[in-house]
């Protein structure tokens, strides 16, 4: 059995593959039948308290609402690890370049966008993510992933020029998303009583990525799994999805939540790297997308890092008195364990 730590060995296109198997007499290849996804409960429950919680960016801005809203944000990182974020700032006009653009990147015929393909050992790139072993079943997805910030962490040979606004539109939109995000962290580190700098220092100008999640549709939609249940390794990740297919599930008390991303909305979640820098406070949740039975559907994520000369363990403002629940360990040492986890 062939094993890699970082990249992923290269499998089928599964958009091709949807392709040619989307009719009721065409069998789905084995590795990509998910027996689970029909026997695990599912809660999807309209507009209710069992639902991740919606922050309103111009509450928490405004100082007459600002603190109400902003224990509505700390229990969401900490009871969910997750919350919808509306009044975002970010113009109508990026978020709708951004999803274009990435739309149309992976309308191209399949050659075009094997130019942009991974090479071995490294995540960026279009392909796949996580897939360790010649055995391990599949998600019905295909990804695209590239270091966006800071911008000289750019490998340009990466970057479509097809379509001609692609590299413009991720460009503008990421500069959009990391500034919220820190906007974000500065309202989480205060929620909780700590310097709203305290989280902020750690994660301003440090690295971004991006990955473009392309999930075709499939007519046996509930034997496939768009994305296997995982937690985000970063601090803060940042979500944009088409407005009219949902397919994202959060996981709380042993049952998948399906969130249902409201119109312009952005979904945030916390990582793995917060919830250790919070000691435990902030839930990094497990999350998983399923597929769409007749519509595509197209999601990117921006994952924010924090400096990884540092090393990942509770910050002592966060800790205050309790017991230190994680050990600290270097970036690298962490983003081994992470990567040897999803093996
Ligand atoms: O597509 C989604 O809804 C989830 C994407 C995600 O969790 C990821 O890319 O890490
Ligand atoms: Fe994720």
């Amino acid at each position: 059995m062939a094993a890699r730590t970082i990249g992923s060995l290269p499998v089928a296109n599964v958009q091709a593959l949807a392709e040619t198997c989307n009719g009721f007499n065409d069998k789905i290849p084995e590795r990509y039948i998910r027996t689970e996804v029909r026997s695990e409960e599912v809660v999807s429950v309209h507009g209710s308290t069992l639902a991740i919680p919606i922050i309103d960016l111009n509450k928490l801005l405004d100082s007459q609402s600002s603190e109400e809203e902003c224990v509505k944000l700390v229990s969401g990182c900490q009871n969910w690890g997750f919350f919808q974020l509306t009044n975002h700032g970010v113009p109508d006009e990026v978020i709708e370049n951004m999803m274009n653009d990435v739309a149309e990147f992976f309308r191209q015929p399949l050659e075009a966008k094997k130019a942009y393909s991974q090479l071995p050992n490294s995540l960026e790139g279009y392909g796949q993510s996580f897939v360790v072993s010649d055995i391990q079943k599949l998600d019905w997805c295909d990804r695209f992933f590239l270091h966006v910030r800071p911008v000289e962490s750019r490998d340009l040979s990466f970057w479509p020029t097809n379509p001609a606004s692609f590299r413009r539109s991720v460009d503008v939109y990421s500069s959009e998303v990391a500034k919220l995000s820190c906007c974000l962290l500065e309202f989480m580190a205060k929620g909780m009583g700590a310097e709203p700098a305290s989280l902020l220092g750690m994660f301003e100008g440090q690295p971004q990525g991006m990955r473009m999640n392309y999930y075709p549709p499939c007519w046996q939609a509930d034997q496939v799994l768009g994305l296997s249940p995982h937690s985000d390794a970063c601090g803060l990740t940042l979500l944009l999805q088409k407005r009219d297919v949902q397919g994202l599930q959060v996981k709380r008390d042993g049952k998948w939540f399906a969130v249902e991303a409201l119109d312009g909305a952005l979904i945030v979640n916390v990582g793995d790297t917060l919830e250790i820098l919070s000691n435990g406070k902030f839930r990094s949740a497990e999350h998983r997308a399923v597929i769409h039975q007749n519509k595509e559907r197209i999601s990117v994520a921006t994952f924010h890092q924090h400096c990884q000369d540092l090393i990942v363990g509770p910050l002592p403002e966060f800790v205050k008195g309790d017991k230190v629940r994680y050990r600290s360990t270097s970036y690298h040492d962490f983003l081994t364990q992470y990567l040897k986890a999803k093996a």
